[in-house]
């Protein structure tokens, strides 16, 4: 149970990942600040999140299961929680979806529109009319650069996390009339179960429905400049949870925060040309045109990124 003064967090996906090491950092608090509700959909693979969080395990840290997908699961989560009083409400939990769309179900995109839109949704709904009562709150989404920009290849899962950024843009400015803080984090590459799941499904996908053209771009174009940008500025799970900290131990926290220096400027093209062409001829040139040397580009970056040298360019403290 949490002491008075602790903030009851509650994080969705914790069982690996960013949601892991978020719940992870926040137990550990040395002020002991945060009584964290660290929730996962399958017990069975807590594991992992008990041996990170060590001694604060039934401390600072206690589990509960979650699925974000199912009303019931929610419901009966969030009525465990003593008073159903939550302070801060990280939305975490979400998958990746990557490959021609030719070649993707209609299920399977509903399935990713699930998790990742109607399963913060449905979180928020649950958690909102409390901490409205209550006129305090935080809730925080992990979205990605992915809902600000899209990116070839992954237009469900963009899709996806673009309908996160409306939905909560427009939350946040009814939110505000009730004291409750709305903040998105908006990470670039992270490695993480995300990239190795994703890699796996490509290894099995036959590609059903698309044509030898976009089969060969998206195998022999795409993926190998993934790769490279992932290897270049991917960062670690543990940076996107310091920056979260950071988010929501601030006093005035932004709505949106970028958490790679080295993506911002990908992102900004966007806001540079508001027709779009800027950012579509970019990413055309970069992919079909450039892709040698962005190769080269991303073997530089590697470089100058790499430990030695990597806390003077990023800084998540
Ligand atoms: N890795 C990256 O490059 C980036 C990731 N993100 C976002 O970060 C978030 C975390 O991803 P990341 O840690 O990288 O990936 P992981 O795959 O390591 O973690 C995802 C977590 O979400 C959980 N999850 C999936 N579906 C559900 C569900 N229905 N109910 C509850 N939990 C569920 C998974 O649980 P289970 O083990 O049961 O599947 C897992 O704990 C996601 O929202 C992702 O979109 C954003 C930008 C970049
Ligand atoms: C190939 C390619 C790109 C790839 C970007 C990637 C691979 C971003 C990954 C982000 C992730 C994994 C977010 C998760 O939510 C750019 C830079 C747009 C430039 C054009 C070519």
């Amino acid at each position: 149970m949490a002491n008075s003064g602790q903030k009851v967090v509650l994080i969705t996906g914790c069982s690996s990942g960013i949601g892991l090491r978020i719940a992870v950092t926040l137990a550990k608090d040395e002020k002991k600040r945060y009584h964290v509700i660290a929730t996962m959909r399958d017990l069975k693979k807590k594991d992992k999140l008990v041996e990170a969080a060590g001694d604060t395990y039934g401390k600072t840290l206690v589990l509960l299961p979650l699925d974000v997908c199912s009303d019931e699961s929610v419901k009966q989560c969030i009525n465990n929680v003593k008073d159903r009083h939550i302070d801060i409400l990280i939305n975490n939990a979400g998958v990746g979806l990557l490959g021609p769309v030719e070649s993707i179900s209609i299920e399977e995109m509903k399935r990713v529109f699930e998790t990742n839109f109607f399963g913060v949704v449905r979180m928020i709904k649950e958690v909102m009319p409390d901490m409205k009562k209550r006129r305090s709150g935080h809730i925080v989404v992990m979205s990605s650069v992915m809902g600000l920009q899209g990116v070839v290849f992954n237009d469900v899962y963009t899709a996806s996390k673009f309908a996160m950024e409306g939905f909560c843009e427009s939350m946040a400015v009814q939110l505000m009339k009730f004291n409750i803080r709305l903040s998105m984090i908006e990470p670039g590459p992270v490695h993480t179960e995300f990239e190795t799941k994703m890699m796996e499904d490509v290894a099995k996908m036959e590609y059903p429905g698309a044509d030898a053209d976009t089969v060969r771009y998206f195998k022999d174009v795409y993926l190998p400049s993934s790769i490279d940008i992932f290897e270049a500025m991917g960062q670690t799970p543990e940076d996107i949870a310091k920056c979260t900290k950071k988010v929501i131990e601030s006093s005035s926290p932004r709505f949106r925060n970028l958490t790679n220096n080295l993506y911002t400027p990908i992102v900004a093209l966007k806001y540079a040309d508001e027709t779009g062409g800027l950012s579509v001829n970019t990413f055309y040139n970069l992919l079909f045109n450039f892709g040698p040397l962005m190769h080269i580009t991303m073997s530089i970056l590697k470089c100058l990124t790499c430990s030695c040298l990597r806390r003077r360019t990023i800084s998540p403290n």
